[in-house]
């Protein structure tokens, strides 16, 4: 049986964890492209050597690991850096998402996916996309007081995603996200009888 695949997009800190931990309680199996990128950087993995060796020990902590908040700093202030880092790191996530895919058992499962574009959806084989939606100054609001980063940064970070239209011209559900966690919450509940009755009728 195949599974069907929905993605969960949106911009940096739109509710798509809040999205797809509450996906998860109701019992769809979740992928979250986040978790598999720290997956991909653990001591002794491939991407923590090759990352060493394109960025150099200003990017490792006193223990050998990434030093994650100084890589931020780094390639969110130098494009080409961003690109060379997505470009280390992107075919090793998407190898890391298709081991977990493997061991799904279910009809319906979700990807978290912060960075969609049509490449991705195809890359994947999404059946569905799934976006939440913020305006840019909730989100703003959002990213500097969960991060305690300031506009500045939060700007870099988002200019560097793939643009809300963009993704919005790839979704085939929006949820907007303005109201309370709990409103989110129940839009989602109305979503998933909809998902299961289109992988009923899926062939
Ligand atoms: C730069 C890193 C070390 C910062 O780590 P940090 O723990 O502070 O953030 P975290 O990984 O939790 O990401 C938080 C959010 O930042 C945004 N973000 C992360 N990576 C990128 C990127 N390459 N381009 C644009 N936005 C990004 C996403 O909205 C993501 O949800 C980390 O984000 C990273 O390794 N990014 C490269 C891998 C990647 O592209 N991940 C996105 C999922 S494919
Ligand atoms: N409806 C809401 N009302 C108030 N706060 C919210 C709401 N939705 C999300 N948040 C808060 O906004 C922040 C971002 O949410 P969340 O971490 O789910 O976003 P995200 O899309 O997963 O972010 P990222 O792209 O960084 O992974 C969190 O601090 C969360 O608690």
């Amino acid at each position: 049986m195949s599974v069907m695949l929905i993605a969960l997009t949106g911009g940096i800190a739109s509710g798509k964890t809040i999205a797809s931990d509450y996906l998860a309680d109701l019992g769809l199996p979740v992928i979250d492209t986040d978790v598999v990128a720290r997956e991909v950087v653990q001591p002794g993995s491939q991407g923590l050597s090759l990352i060493r060796e394109e960025f150099g020990g200003r990017v490792m902590n006193k223990e050998g690991g990434l030093d994650r908040s100084a890589l931020k700093q780094l390639v969110f202030n130098d494009v080409d850096k961003l690109k060379k880092l997505n470009a280390i790191l992107h075919p090793l996530i998407q190898q890391g998402v298709g081991s977990h895919l493997r061991s799904i058992d279910r009809q319906l499962a979700v990807i978290v996916i912060p960075l969609l574009t049509s490449q991705v959806v195809n890359a994947y084989a999404i059946d569905r996309v799934l976006m939440i939606d913020v305006s840019q100054q909730v989100q703003l609001k959002r990213v500097m007081s969960r991060d305690q980063v300031g506009q500045e940064m939060a700007h870099k970070i988002i200019d560097s995603q793939p643009d809300r239209l963009t993704k919005l011209a790839l979704a085939d559900d929006v949820l907007v996200n303005h109201d309370s966690i709990a409103s989110l919450k129940s839009k989602l509940k109305l979503l998933l009888p909809v998902y299961l009755a289109l992988k009923s009728i899926q062939r």
